[in-house]
């Protein structure tokens, strides 16, 4: 289980998280929902251990995070994909996810190729091709196949709908409910109520750094108030 608690954050004299918790259990899918500049981004980048300066509680089954150097964090089992898409421009598809290749891990599926151009059947049309011959949605789907290279117990995707096609949508919304099929834990950021309600089990409604909401969808649905203060709806 990932555990935040109380989290803090700042960039430089700026405070962007004032006491952020939340769990994400085994197997489970959560949304981190919230406006823009809310600070969901920011909350991954903590866990990732791309903030310096920090403070509270970050554990994954047990191990304490907060110290730790981003590729051990990922040692440790937690994949990230973040809202920019990182590929290789000049790799072929077939290399870019060669580059992301990380032992086994115990309590985690293991990703070949064959498994992965199966969840996704666009990329194995395009084994091939050069990553900046993808569309931007082929790019999202190769970072997150790269990700899932490494054999990750949990994996953090930032706003993966954002900026993408809609039926691009429907197939990220089909490859996170297989990648809880397969046992893994997934945090999504999210500001589209409508994608996670169709994807995650629960959600995490932050402002200005700050928790405002936490709970299943069907009492986020009774009380329509919470998220028109809170989100984009
Ligand atoms: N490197 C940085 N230096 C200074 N301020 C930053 C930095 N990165 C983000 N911020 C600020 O922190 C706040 C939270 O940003 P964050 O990216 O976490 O929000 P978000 O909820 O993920 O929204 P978005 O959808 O825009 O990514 C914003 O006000 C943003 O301007």
């Amino acid at each position: 289980m990932l555990k935040v608690e109380n989290l803090t954050a700042r960039y430089g004299r700026a405070q962007i998280l004032n006491g952020v918790s939340l769990e994400l259990g085994g197997n489970e899918v959560v949304a981190l929902l919230g406006r823009n500049g809310a600070g969901k981004s920011t909350t991954m980048k903590c866990i990732m251990g791309l903030v310096e300066q920090k403070t509270g509680v970050i554990s994954y089954d047990g191990a304490d995070l907060m110290r730790l150097p981003p590729h051990m964090i990922c040692r440790a089992g937690i994949g990230y994909v973040p809202e920019e898409r990182r590929i290789f421009p000049e790799l072929t598809v077939a290399e870019n996810l060669e580059v992301g290749r990380r032992p086994k891990r115990d309590g985690a599926p293991e990703w070949t190729l064959a498994h992965l151009f199966e969840l996704f059947p666009n990329l194995a049309e395009r084994q091939g091709n050069l990553g900046k011959q993808l569309s931007g949605g082929e790019q999202q789907m190769l970072t997150i196949a790269r990700t899932l290279m490494g054999n990750p117990s949990a994996v953090l995707l930032d706003e993966p709908s954002e900026g993408i096609a809609p039926v691009i949508v429907e197939q990220m919304a089909r490859v996170i409910a297989e990648l809880k099929a397969e046992g893994l834990s997934v945090l999504i950021s999210e500001q589209n109520l409508y994608f996670a309600r169709a994807v995650a089990d629960r959600a995490i409604i932050i402002e200005k750094g700050a928790l405002r909401y936490e709970g299943s969808f069907a009492d986020l649905d009774a009380h329509p108030e919470v998220s028109q203060q809170y989100l984009a709806v």
